[in-house]
Parts: structure tokens; sequence; C-alpha cells
């Protein structure tokens, strides 16, 4: 695996991490609720799916998207406190529906992009961590909270 596929896996978490700040957006102008569990549970019966269909050990891809929605969840209350503090709001953010409907989308490129890192022999292992930890890159998200998105990837693994 070159580390063109490595890229594109941060490439696209790093997209669907950049989401969170439009999608806090839509829920300050609407009153919606930062978290909601059936979403949450529809993105990780969804990701674990598609993830057995590729043959990814189901068991091993659902802590990466928990790590990915609680990140995400920890993003929109820091842009949401931000603009509280300051009195300002981010005007017209995109449509929730529709940008769901661009996170489903890049969450089945990223199960399709871990798969073929790991079919193609890419180890995830600890000696990696500090330079892919280096490549998700979010102003709102501290070192810790990078780790815990990598720690999470480094346990996918093929089913056998
Ligand atoms: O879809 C939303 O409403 C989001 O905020 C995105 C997201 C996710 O990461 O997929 C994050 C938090 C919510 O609890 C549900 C889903």
């Amino acid at each position: 695996m070159s580390l063109i596929g490595i890229n594109e896996i941060f490439l696209l978490i790093n997209q669907r991490l950049y989401y969170m700040e439009d999608i806090a957006a839509y829920k300050a102008e609407k009153q919606l609720a930062i978290e909601d569990v059936e979403q949450e549970k529809r993105i990780l019966r969804n990701a674990m799916l598609l993830a057995e269909q590729k043959g990814i050990t189901p068991n091993s891809i659902g802590p990466f998207f928990s790590a990915l929605i609680h990140a995400a969840k920890l993003i929109q209350c820091r842009y949401q406190s931000d603009w509280q503090k300051k009195s300002i709001t981010k005007k017209h953010p995109q449509n929730l529906a529709q940008m769901r409907y661009k996170l489903i989308q890049l969450n089945a490129s990223l199960i399709e992009r871990l798969y073929q890192a790991l079919i193609a022999g890419q180890k995830f292992d600890k000696t990696t961590s500090g330079s892919m930890i280096k490549m998700i890159h979010h102003p709102q998200l501290s070192e810790t909270h990078k780790r815990k998105i990598v720690t999470a990837l480094q346990a996918i693994h093929l089913s056998q």
C-alpha cells in the first residue's frame, strides 16, 4: 500500500470532520440537539453491514465509527460554544439531509479504502501512530481525540 492510499483514508476522515461545522450551524439555527442516537445507530449498522460485505470484521469497524461520531459531537459542541461566546452564527448551512447523504457516501468510501489498504497488507501498527495522528487535521480536535480515532483504526482487521 502506497502512502497515497493512506493519504486518501485520512483525506476522507478529514472531510467527514469538516462537515461538522455546517452540521453544528444547522442544528444551532434549527435548535436541534447535537446528539441523535437513532442516526448514530443507523450509521453504525450501515458501516458494519458494508464492512461485513467487504470482508472486514464488523466488530472491528464499529469502534472506529464510534470514535468518528464522538469526535463529530465534540467538534459540534466546540463550534456552538465558540459562536455563543462571540454571539455569532455561521449563516446558511447546507440542509441536514443533504449533509447526511454526503456523510453516508464518505463512510462507504472510507470502508472501501480501508479494505483496499488491508488486502494490500498495510499494517496500521503502533509505529505509525504518530504520523497518522498528524494526518488528522481539525482546529477543534485535540491530540487526545485524534489518537482515539487512530487507535480505533489500528484495530480494524479483515475477517478470517
Ligand atoms: O447526522 C448528524 O446529525 C450528525 O451530527 C453527524 C453524526 C455522525 O458523526 O454521523 C454525529 C452526531 C449525531 O449524534 C449523529 C451523527
